[in-house]
């Protein structure tokens, strides 16, 4: 089963607490059965004597009563806390994960899928775990109690009630089946729906530019009505495994109570009042073992839903993590070398670099340029190690990437994307992720230098501003200042930048790259970027086309060997002196000497 596989993963005390609980309630349910029992049991043992079982049945219910009650409030307080460890343990070890698998894992698991995993699947394992399993327990000890205490009444009725049980056992066996049939598409359609829904709302504006309304909202009510046609189909199944399962068993128990009374009549003389009291007793006991069953049931459609979302659970924590190679090396260089590297993202058959060389000095600044998907952000990626080359090493300071440990790759790489992605803060916290102890005054200082500062005084509450869901309160260079604030601020010796400064006008552009020379002076810095004119300024520049390596050298190097690079060189030079001209015609491109 799922559900205890995953448990294997919690701490022995947390399973300890969830097993201690489900004896716990088994204990309640028998107690609630006893209390039954002791009403009836003296009268019928001790027939005529009023006072005597009077007292007796007194004392036994309360003391069934007083059982019960204590072993559920000892099951609850031993319970809860083992369900919440083990939602937290999971939660936690989920996100631990998270940052432990490569990035391409994250082509199967979108966003959605792993939120729904985190939250609602780690719930309904909790649910499983505790609510439903201690039921089941109570249920079923209840159940127990009550077969055996009609057994001792009527032995007929007794037998009837077990074979009862165990008719029910194999119709619930079968039934399970079907449902669990049913449920195991129930995580993919809600992950489907949840996705469609996520991508709904990011996409907003994209809908209404497209006029593409109604086949997204149709898309979405297809996705929707999946969840609602199985959740639907296993409530008929359960309800009628419930029913058919209540029949089978109230079936046996008639039967044994009409055999039981054949035989008393056939006694010479005739059945006695007190025989035939007996056996209807015993049928009504084994009556309510009945009921108990289909509340077992019930709470048995709890259990597989536990086990769909178990297995979900189960399926991130067992994605591979980056591996870590022996023995583990900080480097004390920080110079990077790429050797014969080859990379294929997750569900592509093409290499997006192969066959991939080059050597970035410590301390200098390489500039890597190319083509629009030529590979330059995947060489970035591959230095802040979001994946690994199917082939060939990534080296800093001549120790392979995979025997640095990742908390020292994440001290010694920080990385400015294209898109960088802010946290729904305060604008001074995100800042800070670059080095939580910065001062204020740090911040300020900083902030002057990569033109952060007037973002800080049009924002209403200044640094304390909180910036909305991935920043999104910001405009695009906003979110680049903020991202070049908090790398600089990180002090990390190597700094990749994939056109960090792409959405910036041309004046604070060069107020931050001013700022970046100085800030980042002895750092060895990669820079992926289309503006040659800034790979003009880098120590070295190495040029990538389809995945390879087709130059490296200065700039003038380059310029003078007459490739790709000079190609690239000459057409920003002819571009840079074209301008748009609105008044030779819409949007046509004009020379501006003209
Ligand atoms: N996450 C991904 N999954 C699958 N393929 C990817 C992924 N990222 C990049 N690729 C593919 O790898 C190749 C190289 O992409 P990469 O982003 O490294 O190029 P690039 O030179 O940085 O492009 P650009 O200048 O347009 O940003 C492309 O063919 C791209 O489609």
């Amino acid at each position: 089963m799922r559900l205890t596989g995953l448990l294997a993963r919690v701490p022995p005390g947390v399973r300890r607490g969830l097993l201690l609980q489900l004896v716990l309630h088994a204990v309640a349910g028998l107690a609630g059965a006893l209390a039954v029992a002791a009403v009836a049991l003296p009268g019928l043992v001790a027939p005529g004597d009023v006072a005597g079982p009077g007292l007796l049945a007194g004392l036994g219910v309360a003391a069934a009563v007083a059982g019960r009650i204590v072993a559920t409030v000892a099951a609850g307080r031993v319970g809860m806390p083992a369900a919440f460890a083990l939602t937290t343990g999971l939660r936690r070890m989920l996100l631990r994960h998270v940052v432990d698998v490569p990035l391409g894992t994250f082509s199967r698991w979108s966003s959605a899928r792993l939120g729904l995993v985190a939250t609602d699947q780690v719930r309904k394992v909790e649910i499983a775990v505790s609510f439903a399993a201690g039921e089941l327990a109570a249920c079923a000890g209840t159940a127990a109690a009550l077969v055996a205490l009609a057994a001792v009444l009527s032995v007929p009725v007794g037998l009837a009630a077990v074979a009862g049980v165990a008719l029910h056992a194999a119709t619930s066996l079968w039934s399970d089946r079907l449902i669990g049939g049913a449920l195991a598409q129930l995580a993919p359609a809600t992950t489907d729906a949840a996705r469609r829904i996520e991508e709904h709302v990011q996409g907003l504006a994209t809908i209404r530019a497209q006029g593409a309304r109604a086949s997204r909202e149709a898309a979405l009510a297809t996705a929707v009505g999946r969840v609602r046609d199985i959740l639907t189909a296993q409530s008929l199944m359960v309800s009628g495994a419930v029913r058919s399962g209540a029949v089978v068993t109230d079936v046996a128990v008639i039967l044994g109570v009409a055999l039981a009374l054949a035989s008393a009549a056939d006694v010479p003389g005739g059945a006695a009042p007190g025989g035939l009291a007996l056996v209807a007793c015993a049928g009504v006991l084994a009556l309510g073992a009945n009921r108990a069953l289909a509340r077992a049931s019930a709470y048995l459609a709890f259990l597989r839903l536990g086990e769909g979302a178990a297995r979900e659970v189960d399926a991130f924590l067992a994605e591979p993590v980056l591996p870590r190679a022996a023995p583990a090396a900080t480097p004390e260089r920080f110079d990077i070398t790429f050797r014969d590297v080859a990379l294929t993202y997750e569900g592509r058959d093409a290499t997006a670099l192969s066959g991939l060389s080059f050597a970035a000095p410590a301390g200098r600044v390489t500039a890597i340029v190319g083509p629009s998907g030529a590979g330059k952000s995947s060489i970035l990626g591959l230095v802040a190690r979001h994946r690994d080359p199917v082939a060939g090493t990534v080296e800093i300071g001549g120790v392979d990437i995979r025997r640095i440990p990742p908390d020292d790759l994440a001290r010694l790489v920080t990385f400015v994307e294209q898109e960088p992605f802010l946290f729904d803060r305060s604008l001074a916290e995100n800042v800070r992720l670059g080095r939580p102890g910065a001062t204020d005054a740090e911040l300020e200082a900083l902030a002057r230098d990569v033109g952060l500062d007037e973002v800080v005084a049009n924002l209403a509450a200044g640094w304390d501003t909180v910036v909305g869901e991935a920043g999104g309160t910001l405009s695009g260079g906003e979110r680049q200042r903020v991202a070049i604030a908090r790398a600089v601020l990180a002090e990390a010796p190597i700094v990749l930048l994939d056109e960090a400064t792409s959405s910036l006008d041309a004046d604070t552009e060069a107020l931050v790259r001013r700022a970046l020379a100085r800030r980042f002076a002895g750092r060895t810095v990669l820079i992926v970027t289309h503006r040659l004119s800034i790979a003009a300024a880098a120590d070295r520049i190495v040029v990538v086309d389809d995945g390879r390596v087709v130059g490296t050298g200065t700039h003038a190097e380059l310029v003078a060997a007459g490739g790709v690079y000079a190609r690239f060189w000459a057409a920003e030079q002819r571009a840079a002196a074209w301008r748009l001209s609105t008044a030779a015609g819409d949007g046509e491109a004009t020379p501006a000497a003209t």
